[in-house]
């Protein structure tokens, strides 16, 4: 059993070098935090009152503006953060999925990396290198994963990285943008694998800009707003709300055939 339960949390950051004059008034700005300037160090309110209680097969779709604290959320959930004020409590291991990057080492081997990578996300070195074969598959890298890291283009990095993400068996799966920034022809490829990742996961949180993933990996979603949360419940409706128009409609025959078998861990194939 997975859990995740957070009772009104909060998450300031203190700006200490900033110019507090300047910021006599609170500001409320449209993309990014409030700032509040109340105590003598002014603070950026990135999260407020958080109510939140998510369990297994949960596959939560994180939108927001810039700012709106999707990724400060996301850290509070995998325990990165402590709220200011509040608290939370997560049941099971979580896996982080922030920065295809975090974590690969440019010294060392493809190989090499494959085990680091993996040990980072909470796999065992025995699993890892009973993975390596199908990573080095999928990511083709061939003769190259012998050489250092470094040797790598960007995209052949975020082939190994991808390789190694969709590889793991996660509790808690939360996922931040990045993987959006690889090849589509490559993602395509990825696609599987990570419908199967999300399949394996207990819980998935993913925070993204991207229609068609949300609408293919998860069965929830939660709008935050200027660092709380505005609305939270099934996708397409608050899809629908915060985009002002019904992202369905306007998809691909092939996703929409693609989700409508979609992915639930109870088996409801609940989709919105
Ligand atoms: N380490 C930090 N120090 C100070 N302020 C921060 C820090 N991290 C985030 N913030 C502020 O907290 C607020 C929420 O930021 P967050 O990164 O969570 O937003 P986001 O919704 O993920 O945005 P984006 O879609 O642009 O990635 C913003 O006002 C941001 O400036």
């Amino acid at each position: 059993m997975v859990s995740i339960d957070v009772w009104n949390a909060s998450v300031d950051f203190p700006i200490f070098d900033a110019k507090s004059r300047s910021l006599k008034k609170a500001v409320l700005n449209k993309a990014g935090g409030r700032i509040g300037t109340d105590t003598k160090v002014p603070q950026i309110e990135a999260l407020r009152d958080i109510n939140l209680s998510l369990g297994d097969g949960d596959r939560v779709a994180l939108v927001g503006h810039n700012g709106a604290g999707k990724s400060t959320l996301l850290r509070l959930l995998t325990g990165i953060y402590e709220p200011t004020k509040g608290h939370s409590q997560i049941v099971g291991k979580v896996a982080p999925v922030f920065d295809l990057a975090v974590g690969m080492d440019p010294e060392i081997s493809g190989y090499e990396n494959i085990i680091i990578r993996g040990l980072f996300l909470g796999m065992s070195r025995r699993q890892m290198e009973k993975r390596t074969d199908e990573i080095a598959e999928f990511s083709e890298l061939g003769d190259y994963l012998a050489m250092p890291l470094r040797t790598y283009s960007t995209g052949m990095r975020v082939r190994l990285a991808l390789g190694v993400v969709t590889s793991i068996d996660p509790e808690i799966l939360l996922l931040d943008e990045g993987i959006g920034a690889v090849d589509a022809a490559f993602l395509e490829k990825a696609r599987d694998r990570l419908n199967d990742l999300v399949k394996r996961s207990g819980m998935l949180v993913f925070a993204s800009h991207s229609d068609e993933f949300l609408v293919e990996l998860c069965n929830s979603a939660i709008w935050m707003d200027k660092g709380r949360i505005r609305e939270h419940g099934s996708l397409r409706e608050v899809l629908t709300h915060y985009k002002g128009k019904d992202p369905f409609e306007s998809l691909s025959p092939e996703t929409m055939a693609r989700i409508s078998s979609p992915i639930t861990a109870n088996g409801t194939g609940e989709q919105a």
